[in-house]
């Protein structure tokens, strides 16, 4: 069995974990195909790339081209849109959707000292921390985790801010010094969620495949990843929109919340809502009667600024 990964440190951990519990459920061997995306070839902000998929794209090719079986995807980075002949077969228990804080000296986001300057390459980590703090100084940064990390450090940035999810992969947790309240920043949809992507004829069935995948699928992580990305494809915005949602099953309902902003953070807008009905077309429709809300509240303009 192939599996398809990008080769960055943080891709090549996550698709071991996800592709050796696949195997063990399904009594196969897992061989890992490494494959260079448009995401890491090219240089330059994330959000100037043209569109969604960098990282994706090649991927999806080598699975539909048969070069691999399997592919694990970070949800966040795979674009709504479905692929004729691929599925999402399996999305396994999210890991801690949270953005985190890695700031010198042990320091919070409210401690930061005012002109304070914050390294991230996400409009909607940006807009959120100038909403939370407008004082702050914001630099635009790309690069992996590692690279991203390295640049807390005198004469540079005094923090940065990464997905908890991805620092606690690579063993990195030890760096963070907060853990982002979703009141303050909510997360991109689907952050701390992998996607195991196959071709549409592998998901169901009786193969060592797709009986590895039912194993690991986790639905409430479903469900929640589900209400988030109908809600981010509805406001027809991409990964890099400032859109900020994350959805939790609570008892027996999924609630949602959302937040749209522009990207110097001088205009929020946020909407929370819930459904009892914890199915999959439930959390659909959560996600468009949010995102129909903010849209007739104006949020298209606000996101727009950035696409
Ligand atoms: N676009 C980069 C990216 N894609 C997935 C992750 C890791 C977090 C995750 O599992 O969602 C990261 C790094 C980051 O945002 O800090």
């Amino acid at each position: 069995m192939r599996v398809g990964t990008r080769g960055s440190k943080l891709a090549l951990t996550q698709t071991t974990t996800a592709a050796e519990a696949v195997a063990a459920a399904g009594g196969f061997t897992p061989e890992l195909v490494t494959i260079r995306t448009e995401g890491d070839v090219l240089t330059g902000p994330l959000s100037q790339m043209g569109g969604t998929g960098v990282f994706a794209t090649a991927l999806r090719a080598a699975l539909l081209d048969g070069s691999v079986d399997l592919a694990v995807h970070s949800l966040k980075d795979l674009p709504t849109a479905p692929v004729p002949g691929l599925e999402v077969a399996a999305v396994p228990e999210r890991e801690d959707p949270r953005d985190a804080l890695c700031a010198r000296d042990g320091l919070t986001l409210a401690q930061l000292p005012a002109g304070a300057r914050v390294g991230t390459g996400s409009p909607r980590r940006a807009a959120q921390v100038r909403a939370a703090r407008p004082d702050l100084e914001i630099v635009d940064i790309r690069g992996n985790v590692g690279t991203r990390l390295a640049r807390v450090a005198p004469g540079d940035l005094d923090a940065v801010v990464l997905a908890a999810s991805g620092l606690r992969r690579l063993g990195l947790q030890e760096a963070v010094t907060e853990l982002i309240d979703p009141a303050v920043m909510l997360p991109a949809p689907g952050q701390g969620a992998l996607a195991l992507e196959v071709r549409a004829e592998d998901a169901t069935g009786t193969g060592p495949l797709a009986a590895g995948l039912a194993a690991v699928d986790h639905l409430p992580t479903r469900l929640a990843v589900t209400a988030e990305r109908e809600l981010l494809s509805r406001l027809e915005a991409g990964c890099a929109a400032p859109v900020g949602t994350l959805a939790r099953t609570a008892g027996d309902e999924l609630v949602l919340d959302v937040v749209v902003a522009d990207p110097d953070g001088s205009e929020v807008m946020r909407r929370h809502g819930s459904t009892t009905e914890r199915t999959v077309a439930g959390a659909r429709a959560l996600g468009t009667r949010l995102a129909d809300e903010l849209l007739a509240d104006g949020a298209g303009r606000l996101a727009r600024l950035t696409l």
